[in-house]
């Protein structure tokens, strides 16, 4: 398998302890990236960090920032969180009035654009718009809260994007987050997602890295499969 197909895996310090967020940050440095989740207590009801925590997370993490917007009127608010250094910027199409002109504009402050999907959104309006992000997040949980149940049943939407993102020939990022574990990662990869979000079975596990290792060669060994 090359490099650039390697499974990514981004543990999300929502299962971190928040007292502590410099050094649980060093407990993940051998990941790709950091999954930050940034909540507002209006499009999900709970409270996390806004831009200026991520400006500062930004200059202390060892990894780049793989920022998850879970903030109405992201059309207003996303820009910012690529200015202040995020190298990935994922806003959910339902917060969006108008995701192109967003996503260009995520791109030309520096970042990458991604967009997410709650379980209830249909991807196919968005499979035509592929060339303008560089990943789609199907969610497989509600967003909201770490610790829930993967939902097996987001699997024909991640393999219906897998097959238009495969068909196109371009380089998007498949990024599923919610439930993700030793247990379900294989059954994601084989669907055909290549970067997965794992907040509290890295976090909860005793050695952090060994569980981001073993969650990568889980991810690898099932993505041959598909
Ligand atoms: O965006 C979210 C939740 O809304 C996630 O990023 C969670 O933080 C994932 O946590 P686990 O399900 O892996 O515990
Ligand atoms: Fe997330």
């Amino acid at each position: 398998m090359s490099t650039s197909s390697a499974p990514r895996i981004n543990p999300s310090i929502l299962t971190a302890d928040f007292a502590n967020l410099e050094r649980e940050l060093g407990r993940i440095a051998t990941a790709d990236f950091v999954h930050v989740d940034v909540m507002d207590n209006h499009f999900v009801p709970n409270l996390t960090f806004g831009k200026t925590m991520v400006e500062r997370l930004n200059e202390v993490s060892p990894i780049p920032l793989d920022v998850h917007l879970m903030i109405s009127d992201a059309d207003h608010w996303a820009p910012g969180y690529a200015e202040v250094g995020a190298a990935s910027v994922t806003f959910h199409a339902e917060a969006s009035t108008d995701p192109v002109t967003l996503a260009r504009r995520l791109r030309q402050r520096g970042a990458r654009a991604g967009i997410a999907l709650k379980p209830g959104t249909d991807v196919e309006p968005y499979l035509e718009l592929l060339p303008e992000f560089d990943q789609i997040l199907i969610m497989t949980v509600e967003p909201g809260f770490g610790g829930q149940s993967f939902m097996t049943d987001m699997m024909p939407k991640l393999r219906r994007a897998a097959d238009a993102v495969a068909a196109s020939g371009l380089d998007v990022w498949l990024q599923v987050d919610g439930g993700i574990s030793l247990d379900t990662i294989g059954t994601a990869a084989e669907a055909g997602a290549n970067t997965f979000v794992a907040g509290s079975a890295v976090y909860n596990a005793g050695e952090p890295e060994a569980q981001i290792a073993a969650l990568r060669a889980a991810a690898a060994s099932s993505a041959h499969k598909h």
